[in-house]
């Protein structure tokens, strides 16, 4: 067959099943999200973010010496060389962080002897190096762009303390450490996304893991995926009162232009996340006298609701839940990717152990075929 020969075309694969995944479950129908088979409200509710992380690499909630010993290498491997931390520190801070993340995951698969090594044990262990050092990265540049010396990872503290740690030197109250692990939670998985896919399709090559990994934040950088949390806060910022907001979103639709933070390619009735993350921006909210973003958010999620019917994706609630947290507007998607490493790479696992490679047809239509006239 030619790729002329396709009977249909599907844009945007919109509605294709790819392929088959054990990692999670999206039911639109019901509004519900499993990992592993566990509603992702529970996890949110009982887990850790390093048990969902060990969730997801091993397909099962870890025992206690399980997680006693995966917790040992996690922060064993926080620690950027001094070549990481400089080639970081060299990037100019007019780039987004998003490229700074991008970038040392490339450096990560340069000094990487073994990164051909694409076996489910090696790839496990890549997989927790890079969950534990990015937020070293992540947090170094974060306080960079601020004038501010890195502060080194702790070995005390749980994987969302020592990142809140190094951001702002010192470990928040445990209301806003518990929003922010909520979020790394709901943010870890999310079956066939765009960046996951990318991923894949990278890793159908026989591509190692970094670059499929790096190609998934490419992805993710994008207003249309992950960037969407930061575009969520601009347009508060930009409206910057709540009794402006019903008047900017009938603007905004009147003039027919996209409103980040709302709509789903597969959750139609209303995004399975989005109550749980609401309620931990509410509680965010309480703790930092940022009110008026929760009002701010009713109005715009009513008026939109009530004019198109589109409800708010998870984007919408972590933008503002993050900025009263204290981080800039430019880190939010980067913190989207040291949670979301964790669901791509258990897809590289999945994808490597039972491979096809990845290349759909086309429907060509462009000019027929024609001569070169010397
Ligand atoms: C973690 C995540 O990645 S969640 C997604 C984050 N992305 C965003 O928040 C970006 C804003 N949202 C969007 O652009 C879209 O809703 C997408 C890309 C996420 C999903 O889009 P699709 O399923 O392809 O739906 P599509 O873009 O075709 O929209 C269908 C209709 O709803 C409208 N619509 C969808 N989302 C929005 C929105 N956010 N604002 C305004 N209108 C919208 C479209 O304009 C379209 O209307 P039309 O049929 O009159 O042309
Ligand atoms: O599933 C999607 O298309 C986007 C999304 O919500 C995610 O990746 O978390």
């Amino acid at each position: 067959m030619t790729d002329t020969a396709v009977p249909t075309t599907f844009k945007g694969l919109a509605g294709v099943v790819v392929d088959t995944t054990a990692i999670s479950k999206v039911v639109p129908e019901t509004n519900s999200l499993t990992y592993r088979g566990y509603a992702v409200q529970d996890l949110a509710a009982h887990c850790s973010f390093e048990q969902v992380a060990y969730l997801l690499w091993n397909g099962e909630l870890p025992t206690d010496a399980e997680l006693t010993l995966f917790m040992q290498r996690e922060r064993a491997e926080r620690r950027a060389d001094r070549s990481l931390l400089g080639l970081v520190a060299k990037l100019p801070e007019s780039c987004h962080p998003m490229d700074v993340v991008r970038t040392a995951i490339s450096y990560l698969g340069a000094e990487d002897p073994a990164e051909a090594d694409a076996s489910p044990t090696a790839n496990r262990a890549k997989s927790l190096r890079m969950m534990a050092v990015l937020p070293t990265i992540v947090a170094a540049d974060h306080r960079r762009r601020r004038g501010l010396d890195p502060v080194a990872p702790h070995h005390s503290l749980g994987f969302a303390e020592n990142f809140l740690n190094m951001c702002f030197g010192k470990v928040p109250d445990a209301e806003i450490v518990k929003a922010f692990e909520v979020s790394l939670i709901l943010y870890a998985e999310h079956s066939f996304n765009a960046s996951t896919f990318a991923a894949r399709v990278v890793t159908s090559t026989m591509s190692d893991i970094y670059s499929a990994v790096t190609a998934a934040i490419g992805a993710l950088k994008g207003p249309l995926h992950g960037g969407a949390n930061e575009a969520v806060m601009h347009d508060m910022l930009e409206i910057g009162e709540p009794d402006r907001a019903e008047e900017w979103m009938r603007g905004k639709l009147a003039r027919k232009e996209k409103v980040m933070g709302f709509g789903h390619r597969v959750y139609k009735h209303g995004d399975s996340r989005v109550p749980t993350m609401k309620e931990a921006f509410r509680d965010v909210a309480a703790h930092t006298d940022g009110e008026k973003w929760v009002r701010m958010y009713d109005i715009l999620e009513k008026t939109m609701g009530d004019a198109t019917g589109i409800k708010p994706n998870l984007d919408f609630p972590t933008g503002p839940a993050y900025y009263l947290m204290g981080f800039d507007i430019e880190v939010f998607t980067p913190i989207f990717v040291m949670s979301r490493i964790t669901g791509w790479t258990a897809h590289i696992i999945e994808q490597s152990e039972s491979n096809a490679l990845i290349r759909p047809l086309s429907e060509y239509t462009g000019v027929p075929q024609r001569s070169v006239v010397a």
